[in-house]
């Protein structure tokens, strides 16, 4: 049976559907021959481990605890005394994941929504570890962090950075190793700009339908990354980075739904979805009034083609490809010179917990061929 090594960072709403997805498929990936190990799992200040991390892992029991002592809200922390885990500062992270890498085979998995995360990464990477990415910050820092990152292209997978678990990444990936150049990349990337869009095109008020996205796991957890743009930005620049472009966040254009004086550092998340929000109600919904008398719908549009990259509200016919998402749907058109008038498309679910973490899961079981 091939063992996989694995150390979670992050048990939030992706993390927590990650660990649950693990326990749950425990017998078909044993019919696949393959046992994946949780030796480790971190939070924002605390990082749990197996007692011995070459022989030892957090049994299910542990695991299904983690997430239930997470899901209440609580630190790791609590778990000091559950099992036989042992409970380290958030601190000790980086000389545990050395002391892990040097042992044995480990993969490295980041569930969190942290720039953070980035050094870890970079250096379990040298450390010849495996890295499985949901966070899209560290493949949007620096170019010297993401040429580190994707440095060893068989130890990488992050699939679940763009479009949840839909398969973006390795449709492109496939593409270009095939020499066949990517000309243009259209899309709706944002779950939950789009399932915004239809409900406010339905009548409901922005304030209420990001509130829902929140509840439903679709949004980051500042809702203000996604109404902003930023976090399609993300998605944006690590396409267009995927198709070798060498830019960094300065050069994407990127539109917000939201003014500066409703900003992080004005206020914070409750005031922003409980003041400031409504006060964007009704300029939104004469937007989506004034595009619908020309049968028209607003949609959070990303456009990649040569040097323009940016990201903003269009106004588009509501028979389009793009027009006719409803929900958290994503789609993104691919156009290639063998997918040249018509592009490829690839369309489905693109935010939630669930299909997000499946996502990461299938990533993980993508590189087991690295492990013994
Ligand atoms: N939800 C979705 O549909 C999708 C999400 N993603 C990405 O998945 C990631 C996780 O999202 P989600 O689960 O919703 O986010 P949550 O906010 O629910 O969870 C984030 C988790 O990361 C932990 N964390 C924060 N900082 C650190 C750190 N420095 N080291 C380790 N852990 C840390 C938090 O700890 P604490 O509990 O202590 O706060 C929390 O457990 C995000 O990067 C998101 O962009 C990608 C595709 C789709
Ligand atoms: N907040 C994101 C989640 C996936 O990346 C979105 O809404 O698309």
């Amino acid at each position: 049976m091939k063992k996989m090594a694995l150390l979670l960072m992050g048990c939030g709403g992706v993390g927590r559907q990650l660990l649950r997805h693990i326990v749950s498929c425990r017998s078909l990936h044993a019919t696949q021959g393959v046992h994946l190990r949780v030796v480790g799992v971190c939070d924002s200040k605390s990082l749990v481990v197996a007692p011995d991390a070459h022989t030892s892992e957090l049994d299910d029991k542990f695991l299904l605890e983690v997430c239930r002592v997470k899901e209440d809200g609580s630190s790791l922390s609590k778990l000091s005394g559950f099992g036989a885990c042992q409970v380290f500062a958030h601190s000790e992270l980086t000389a545990k994941v050395f002391n892990m890498a040097s042992h044995l085979g480990l993969a490295v998995v980041d569930c969190s929504a942290s720039s953070e995360t980035t050094e870890i990464l970079s250096r379990a990477i040298d450390l010849g570890c495996c890295i499985v990415l949901a966070n899209k910050k560290p493949l949007t820092a620096t170019m010297e962090y993401y040429d580190k990152l994707v440095s060893q292209p068989r130890r990488i997978r992050h699939e679940s950075t763009v479009g949840a678990g839909l398969p973006i990444i390795a449709s492109l990936n496939r593409i270009l190793s095939s020499g066949d150049p990517v000309h243009r990349l259209v899309g709706s990337l944002s779950g939950t700009l789009g399932y915004v869009m239809s409900e406010v095109e339905d009548g409901k008020p922005l304030s209420q339908v990001v509130k829902t996205a929140k509840s439903l796991g679709y949004t980051e957890p500042d809702p203000r990354d996604d109404l902003g743009g930023m976090d399609v930005a993300r998605k944006a620049l690590i396409l267009a980075r995927l198709l070798g472009r060498r830019i960094t966040m300065d050069s994407i254009k990127v539109e917000s739904l939201y003014p500066d004086e409703m900003g992080p550092t004005v206020m914070s998340v409750d005031d922003f979805l409980s003041k400031g929000l409504p006060l964007l109600d009704k300029s939104i919904c004469e937007r989506v009034a004034k595009a619908s008398v020309s049968g028209k719908v607003l949609r959070y549009v990303c456009v990649i083609e040569g040097t323009r990259c940016e990201v903003g509200i269009q106004e588009l016919p509501r028979d389009s490809p793009l027009g006719r998402l409803r929900g958290s749907d994503n789609v993104l058109e691919v156009y290639t010179r063998c997918y040249n008038k018509q592009p490829l498309v690839i369309q489905g679910a693109g935010a939630g917990n669930d299909t997000t973490a499946a996502g990461v899961l299938a990533d993980i079981l993508d590189i087991q061929d690295l492990f013994p």
